[in-house]
């Protein structure tokens, strides 16, 4: 892994957002046959891209009694436990609806509302993603989502959707599981098709033809976010214990051969010997091949003067993950700005948040944590403003109201306000 001194240029390029023309091509027609054929083009993809003959795709309930009698008791507790910790974390996230009543009689308010139906995509291609399931219905759960369809590819060895997938799904309260994936699937959410009514929103992460199919689906329906590959950023001093660091950068490395692991220290003494423990570590990975092509294109170890100045970093980096490994972790919170999830100390590592602790792990990638958030109930809900205005507010505040009105030039919107100033429906006109 190299190291690096800070220098101005701290971006570090992943070519993933738009795709090739040949990829967007390939997505716009599959959408189009979708949009035109519905299941007839559904089954055709899946035949040619999955190398599966699909027939009525739809999972069965006794298919997901069989995913459970595959997993053992002591995997469904697991997997039990992560969505109760999962759940409980986004029920601190409702927000209540609310009205303000004043004394002449007016009420002002926002009413927060679940949308009505949401599509989940989890991935399946490379590999199976239970805890993605978990993190992506259970906030539209809690969020009060009637309708969670989840879509997603099965294996080519066994024809079917893991066993853990399934369990997860069922775990989450799912309503329906349609066994496709890619572009194809996302097009059936979001148009729908003979076997699936559409829905409002598609959420969860995927490969480039999802992301791609997500982002021109996007309009007819809503959607969460294009998530990029995993990204980890370790901000340590001299109190960080290398074999931790490196095992923490390798976790995300293994993703994906675009992910990124970067280490930002003040300390040259651990900069060295991580970058040893890193090679040696990833020669023991069985996804070797994936981890080693990420941290060579995008491993990075930068060496700073000052914590100070790394921190400068971390927020100008603006992580998908961040590990704080110094010596006070929480007093350097506040100067922390940028960052998707922030694991604080030796103990919480970031697969405790990717599978456990209750926090969502589908954030913000490639610099976005500077604007956006993590998946939360809020992404499954909308709000609408409520106006009540009594008469003695309306009758106090008309004229100005139509003056607004007709300094935009909008003669139209003025006289709505002063027809009621004209008492013509007491008089009947
Ligand atoms: N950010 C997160 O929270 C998170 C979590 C889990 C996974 N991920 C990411 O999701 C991605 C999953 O990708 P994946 O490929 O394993 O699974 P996937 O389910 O996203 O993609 C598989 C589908 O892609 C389609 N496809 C494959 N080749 C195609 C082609 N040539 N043309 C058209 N369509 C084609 C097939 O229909 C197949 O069903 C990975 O990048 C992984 O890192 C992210
Ligand atoms: N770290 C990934 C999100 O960046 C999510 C994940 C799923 N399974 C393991 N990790
Ligand atoms: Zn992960």
């Amino acid at each position: 892994m190299d190291i690096l001194k800070v220098t101005n240029d701290l971006s570090i390029k992943r070519s993933i957002d738009g795709g090739t023309e040949e990829q967007r091509q390939t997505v716009k027609e599959i959408i189009a046959a979708v949009r035109q054929e519905g299941d007839q083009a559904v089954i055709r993809y899946t035949q040619k891209f999955d190398g599966i003959l699909l027939d009525d795709y739809q999972v069965k309930a006794a298919e997901i009694d069989q995913a459970y009698k595959e997993l053992s008791k002591e995997t469904i507790s697991i997997i039990k436990e992560a969505a109760e910790n999962i759940r409980n974390y986004h029920m601190k996230q409702l927000q209540n609806s609310w009205m303000t009543t004043e004394v002449d009689g007016t009420l002002l308010g926002q009413k927060i509302t679940p949308l009505d139906s949401v599509g989940v995509y989890v991935p399946g291609g490379k590999a199976a993603y239970p805890s993605s399931v978990l993190m992506n219905v259970l906030p539209a759960k809690v969020a009060g989502v009637e309708r969670i369809v989840m879509v997603s590819p099965v294996e080519r060895k066994t024809g079917k959707i893991p066993a853990a997938v399934l369990v997860a799904a069922n775990i989450a309260g799912v309503t329906d599981i349609y066994k496709v994936g890619g572009a194809q699937a996302v097009a059936a959410l979001a148009y729908g098709t003979e076997t699936i009514t559409p829905v409002d929103k598609i959420t969860g992460p995927g490969n480039i033809y999802v992301a791609l199919a997500k982002r021109e689906v996007y309009g007819e329906v809503d959607i969460d976010m294009i998530a990029g590959p995993s990204e980890i950023a370790i901000l340590a001093d001299d109190s960080a214990i290398p074999t931790e660091v490196a095992a923490d950068l390798l976790s995300q490395a293994e993703h994906d051969e675009m992910a990124c692991s970067i280490l930002v220290t003040n300390s040259e003494q651990l900069a060295n010997e991580v970058a040893i423990e890193v090679e040696e570590q990833l020669a023991t990975l069985p996804k070797y091949d994936i981890a080693s092509q990420s941290i060579q294109q995008f491993g990075r170890i930068y060496v700073t003067e000052t914590i100070e100045e790394s921190i400068a970093v971390i927020n100008t980096i603006a992580p998908e993950h961040l590990e704080v490994l110094t010596v006070n972790p929480l007093s350097l919170l506040g100067a922390i700005r940028h960052a998707g999830a922030i694991f604080l100390g030796r103990y919480s590592p970031e697969p405790v948040g990717d599978y456990f602790a209750g926090p969502n792990h589908v954030l913000p990638t490639n610099g976005t944590a500077r604007f956006s958030s993590p998946l939360n109930v809020d992404d499954f809900r909308k709000k609408s403003s409520i106006i009540y205005y009594s008469e003695s507010r309306f009758t106090a505040n008309a004229e100005k109201i139509a003056s607004f009105a007709r300094l935009e030039g909008l003669e139209a919107h003025a006289r709505s306000i002063e027809k009621r100033l004209q008492s013509e429906r007491k008089e009947g006109k």
